[in-house]
């Protein structure tokens, strides 16, 4: 019932979130995710498990050593999630880390250094990109956060429905890219406090 609640609040903002964006920037995952469809190829970053019985996806991080989220990884994970919502068996999605202490080191900072500008560009929007699938996503989601995560991992679990973290005080999570000089929006941050549970790991 919880589950059905939940879906139905969020059929109420896909309505508006969902809108085709002007800049046209959900047609490059399309076009990556109907050229990996035809190639039937398969992520190596990423690992899907979907219980068709239940009708919920765990979606594992895979890319060591931190899964950081790098360009691929973005548009890797973009089209993990575009194809588990093209399945309307599909209800619900779990969002974890298969690595240990790590959910997501946040985004690659490697490709925050020496790119040109077009490489960049097409970055942010990567980034841009996956949160508002994520946010806009017709599935149930939850970040399953078994590891630390900072900036752009916290980023990751606060587009998902509900947050569970383990509770271990060896893990952190927050919004600290800051410290690099990179700024978020106002009001991202007041989520984490109000909406991640702990959990015994
Ligand atoms: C919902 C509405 C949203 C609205 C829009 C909001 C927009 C928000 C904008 C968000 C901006 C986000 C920015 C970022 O994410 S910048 C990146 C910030 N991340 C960090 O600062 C993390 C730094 N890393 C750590 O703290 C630790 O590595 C960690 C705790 C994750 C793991 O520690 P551990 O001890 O296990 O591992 P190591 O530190 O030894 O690291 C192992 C190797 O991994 C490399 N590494 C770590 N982090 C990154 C990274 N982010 N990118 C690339 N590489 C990374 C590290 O250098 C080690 O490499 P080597 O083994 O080669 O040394």
């Amino acid at each position: 019932m919880a589950l059905r609640a939940a879906l139905r609040q969020k059929c109420g903002l896909i309505g508006i979130l969902s809108q085709p964006s002007s800049s046209g920037s959900h047609s490059r995952v399309s076009a990556v995710l109907v050229s990996q469809m035809r190639n039937n190829a398969t992520s190596p970053k990423i690992k899907v498990d979907f219980n068709q019985s239940t009708g919920v996806a765990v979606l594992s991080m895979q890319s060591p050593p931190v899964n950081s989220l790098s360009l691929d990884f973005l548009t890797e994970l973009c089209i993990s999630v575009e194809k588990l919502e093209m399945d309307r068996a599909c209800r619900g999605l779990i969002i974890t880390s298969s690595l240990p202490k790590v959910f997501s080191a946040g985004l690659d900072i490697l490709e925050m250094y020496g790119k040109s500008p077009e490489r960049c560009g097409e970055f942010w929007r990567a980034v841009q990109e996956m949160w508002l699938k994520m946010y806009s996503s017709n599935m149930v989601t939850i970040a399953a956060i078994n590891g630390s995560s900072p900036a752009g991992g916290c980023l990751l679990s606060l587009t998902c429905d509900y947050r569970i973290m383990s509770d271990n005080p060896r893990y952190s999570i927050g919004l600290n890219e800051t410290l690099l000089g990179i700024v978020a929006p106002f009001g991202t941050d007041k989520n984490i406090i109000k909406n991640t549970h702990t959990c015994s790991n």
